[in-house]
């Protein structure tokens, strides 16, 4: 095992919400021996049944030294101000989110030793009442978005591969933002809006709309500086619609919940970007226009 530096401080664990990636973290930390508490918002011991074993998670105590921070991308900013009274002066705050658009609003909220960090996974959790499913093995890729998360790089890889691993540490984590942003905005809103597993979206029928897609999503990725190759993206996309093809999607579900979903952040932020660089993008503007309109839909219809 890799040795931490005795420049990096032990750092005391907390976890925001009690959602499904969270509470994952949460248990196989607690496996790995880590101490735990959740930052809730409402300070009540959370009940989680997983692999047989029973956790009980108490609410965090402050100052909070590192933070995982699981939301859903529209909770993420208001999220961070919350902690913000309550973290160390160097404290390690690592971000997990579906689609874009966060890193460069939280930069600027945090002091000059508070570390920022992106971890993007292809686990799978899956909450019903008390029980959490691991639903999918998969794996994460973390990056230091900062000079102060360099700083703490060992101690904040170690316990996010206990919590999310296998990890893989990046210094540059856009082109797999920008492969998983991809991913997200073909199979999210495709299923929310034909109400489909992932597995239906190997329909020839998608497949035109599919390469379309991805391709806009290339072209906006090469606009900002991250050149990604469209066959090889649209490889992955089928290979991810393949391997979790019984799978409904975060935002079917989320549709057929009537819980808000992330579109804004994965066809919302490619159309705004799109905007912005003068580029067209019709078939991520067409998805993003259905799904808003699923979205405000009234009860029943
Ligand atoms: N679930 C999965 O398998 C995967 C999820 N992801 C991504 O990971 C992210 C998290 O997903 P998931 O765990 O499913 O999401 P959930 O919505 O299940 O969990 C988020 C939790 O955080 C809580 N929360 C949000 N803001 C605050 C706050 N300010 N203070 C306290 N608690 C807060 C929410 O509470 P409340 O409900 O009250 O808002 C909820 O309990 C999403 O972006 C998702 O797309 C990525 C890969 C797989
Ligand atoms: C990879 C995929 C599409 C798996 O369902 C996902 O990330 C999601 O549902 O949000």
């Amino acid at each position: 095992m890799a040795q931490i530096p005795s420049s990096q401080s032990a750092l005391s664990w907390t976890i925001v919400g009690k959602g499904a990636i969270g509470l994952l973290a949460a248990c196989r930390l607690t496996l790995a021996n880590y101490p735990i508490g959740l930052w809730l918002r409402q300070p009540l011991a959370v009940y989680s049944q997983f692999k047989g074993q029973q956790f009980r998670f108490t609410p965090a105590v402050t100052p909070l030294n590192a933070v995982l921070i699981p939301v859903k991308s529209y909770a993420v900013i208001d999220a961070i101000k919350g902690l913000l009274p309550f973290l160390t002066s160097n404290a390690q705050l690592v971000i997990s989110h579906n689609g874009m658009g966060t890193i460069s609003q939280i930069l600027p909220l945090l002091q000059p030793d508070q570390g920022l960090w992106f971890l993007t996974t292809t686990h799978g959790a899956l909450k019903q009442g008390v029980n959490l499913f691991h639903t999918g093995n998969g794996q994460s890729v973390l990056a230091p978005l900062n000079t102060a998360a360099k700083q703490q790089s060992s101690v904040v890889h170690r316990a996010m591969d206990d919590a999310l691993g296998p990890v893989i540490t990046t210094e540059n984590i856009e082109p797999f933002l920008w492969q998983k942003l991809a991913v997200n905005a073909v199979i999210n809103p495709l299923t929310a809006i034909h109400n489909c597993s992932n597995g239906a979206l190997a329909e020839a029928r998608f497949q035109p709309l599919l390469d379309a897609l991805v391709l806009e999503v290339c072209q906006i990725a090469s606009a900002e500086g991250v050149v990604l190759e469209p066959t090889q993206i649209q490889q992955n996309v089928r290979q991810v619609i393949r391997n979790t093809a019984e799978n409904y999607s975060s935002m079917q579900q989320d549709i057929v919940h009537q819980r808000r979903t992330e579109i804004n952040a994965i066809n919302g932020f490619i159309v705004q970007q799109a905007r912005h660089y003068g580029i067209t993008v019709p078939h991520n503007e067409n998805l993003l226009q259905q799904v808003l309109e699923l979205e405000n839909r009234p009860y029943g219809r």
